[in-house]
Formats: C-alpha cells, sequence, structure tokens
C-alpha cells in the first residue's frame, strides 16, 4: 500500500511561505509581484485554470489580470499585447494559457514573451537554460513534480526515472531536471512515448515513474514494479453520471490498482494539478526579486 503524496498540502504550505514573505514587501512600502494571465477563446478547461490561477494570485497578495481574448483574436493582437506587458513595469510575470486556437503559432508567441517574465518557463532561452543547467524558469508542472519528490524526502540520486510522455510542457523539461548533477535529481532517466513497442518493459524498470500520457488509468498494476514511486500528470475527464457535473477527473495511471504496488503515488486530483498553480506563484515572486533586485 502507498503513502499518498499530498500535493494539496504542499500547495498549501508553498502559498502560506510566498504569502508571508509578500506580507513583508508590503510592510516595507514595497511595490508586489504582479502577473497577467492572457486567454485566447472559450475552451473551458482552460479558463477555469486561469481562473484559479487569478484567485490564487489574489489569496497570497500577488497584483493578477486577466486578458480574455476572443477565439478569433488575431495573432498579432495577441503578440502586440505581449509585447505591452513586456514593458509593463506593473506585471514581472506574463503567462498564455495554452492550448490556443488553431490559427495561432504557438511558438511565436512564446517567443514573444520577454525571457525575464516568462513565468512558464517555455521560451527557448530558459529551455536552454534549463538543458545545461543554469538558472532559469523550471515549467510550472516539472517544478511541481520535484519539489513534491523533495519534500517527501525522495531520493533521486542514482535512481531510475521513467517519464512516459514527451510533452514540451512536462516531459521534457521533467526529464532534463531529473537529469541534472543536483540535490533532489542526478538520476538516471528514460524517456518513453507511444511509440514504444512494448512500453511495460520500461515502466516495470522505474524507481520513479512520472506518467504523463494524456490517457485515462493506462498506466495498470502489471507495468510498475513493486516499491516504485508513481506521479501521476494526467488530468481526464471521463463521463460519470453520479456527480453533479456529469464528469470525474482520473489521472493517467489506474489508481486503485497501482496504489497496492507503489511505495508513493500522487493522486487525481489533488496532486500534481495543484502543484502546477503553486509553481506559477512561486516562478512569478523568483520574476519580481530578479526584476526588481530584492
Ligand atoms: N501556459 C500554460 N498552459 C498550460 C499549462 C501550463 O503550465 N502553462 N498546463 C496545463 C494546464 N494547467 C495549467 O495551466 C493546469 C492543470 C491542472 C491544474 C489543477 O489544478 N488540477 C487539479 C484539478 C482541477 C480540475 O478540477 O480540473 C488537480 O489535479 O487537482 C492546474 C493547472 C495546460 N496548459
Amino acid at each position: 500500500m502507498a503513502v499518498i503524496l499530498d500535493g494539496k498540502k504542499i500547495a498549501s504550505d508553498i502559498k502560506a511561505e510566498l504569502k508571508e514573505s509578500i506580507r513583508k514587501l508590503k510592510s516595507e512600502g514595497k511595490t508586489v509581484p504582479g502577473l497577467v494571465a492572457i486567454l485566447v477563446g472559450d475552451n473551458p478547461a482552460s479558463k477555469v485554470y486561469v481562473s484559479s490561477k487569478s484567485k490564487d494570485c489574489e489569496e497570497i497578495g500577488i497584483k493578477s489580470k486577466v486578458e480574455s481574448l476572443p477565439e478569433d483574436t488575431t495573432e498579432d493582437e495577441l503578440l502586440n499585447l505581449i509585447r505591452k506587458y513586456n514593458n509593463d513595469p506593473e506585471y514581472h510575470g506574463i503567462l498564455v494559457q495554452l492550448p490556443l486556437p488553431g490559427h495561432i503559432d504557438e511558438n511565436r508567441v512564446i517567443e514573444t514573451i520577454v525571457p525575464s517574465k516568462d513565468v512558464d518557463g517555455f521560451h527557448p532561452q530558459n529551455v536552454g537554460n534549463l538543458v545545461i543547467g543554469k538558472d532559469t524558469f523550471y515549467p510550472c508542472t516539472p517544478y511541481g513534480i520535484v519539489e513534491i519528490l523533495k519534500r517527501y524526502d525522495i531520493e533521486t540520486s542514482g535512481k531510475h526515472v521513467v517519464v512516459v510522455g514527451r510533452s514540451n510542457i512536462v516531459g521534457k523539461p521533467v526529464a532534463n531536471m531529473m537529469l541534472q548533477k543536483k540535490e533532489g535529481a542526478n538520476s538516471i532517466v528514460t524517456v518513453c512515448h507511444s511509440a514504444a513497442k512494448d512500453l511495460s518493459r520500461f515502466t516495470k524498470e522505474a524507481d520513479i515513474l512520472i506518467a504523463a500520457i494524456g490517457r485515462p488509468k493506462f498506466i495498470k498494476a502489471s507495468m510498475v514494479k513493486e516499491g516504485a514511486v508513481v506521479i501521476d500528470v494526467g488530468i481526464n475527464r471521463i463521463e460519470d453520471k453520479t456527480t453533479k457535473s456529469g464528469y470525474r477527473l482520473v489521472g493517467d495511471v489506474d489508481y486503485e490498482e497501482v496504489f497496492e504496488k507503489a511505495s508513493y503515488i500522487t493522486p487525481v486530483p489533488g496532486g500534481v494539478g495543484l502543484m502546477t498553480r503553486a509553481m506559477l506563484l512561486r516562478n512569478t515572486f523568483e520574476a519580481y526579486q530578479k526584476i526588481m533586485g530584492n
């Protein structure tokens, strides 16, 4: 039976730590950190995420602004809005909620955000710094995963981390972070994906298994080594007529099965997703500190 890695508790501790730091800034008469979140279109999940991020900011004293743009916003209009915030001293962090509508080039958008305000850590300059182990903004979900492992004192040095998924948001950055020669990382890393002929051949070798595939309950107990640490990044909505909303959230891991075999496991909801939100706040605070020299 596994120990549940409580993302809700850690996220709440991180928020309390940041809230205290911001309270001190205010008491010294300093300006506070500011974050602008840009949402394009009507994706219901994105609307929920942006609104939660804004509420999180308000809760801990970060100045927050949401720019909601219609679905038919042109790429140039979006780029111009980003340029405006690049030069606005009241906002130290800029995030553009993904995914974007199909007519907008995601890479051009990310490249337009000035790297010093790129609190998502998606800009190629920040990605490059991460790969070579330089100080940078870590993308929020991988940063959250590393923080969970750290707060539960889970040994990572010399351990085999297997990442299932190769997205720019989770798979690639978390693999690079775990590879770094530093405390809380220093792991042997394997990245696998949908082209693997026999995925369980890889997953069964994992001391720490990170599932970021986007397929509900895909990782079964038979694919996991006894005593492995299992980190579930999936957030899948599946139909459930017994709930008020008509759906239920499940991860990429078959939680009930894998719980019996793992040593530690993250739940969905209440695991990595909440950490993603908390680490965005930390990145915003760090952006503020770097820009203001505080
Ligand atoms: N610009 C970005 N876009 C996207 C990112 C990102 O990091 N930056 N990641 C995902 C979505 N995401 C944040 O934006 C995100 C996902 C999940 C959660 C979360 O709190 N999950 C909860 C469940 C919430 C629910 O009811 O849906 C949990 O797991 O407990 C927060 C943020 C894609 N886009």
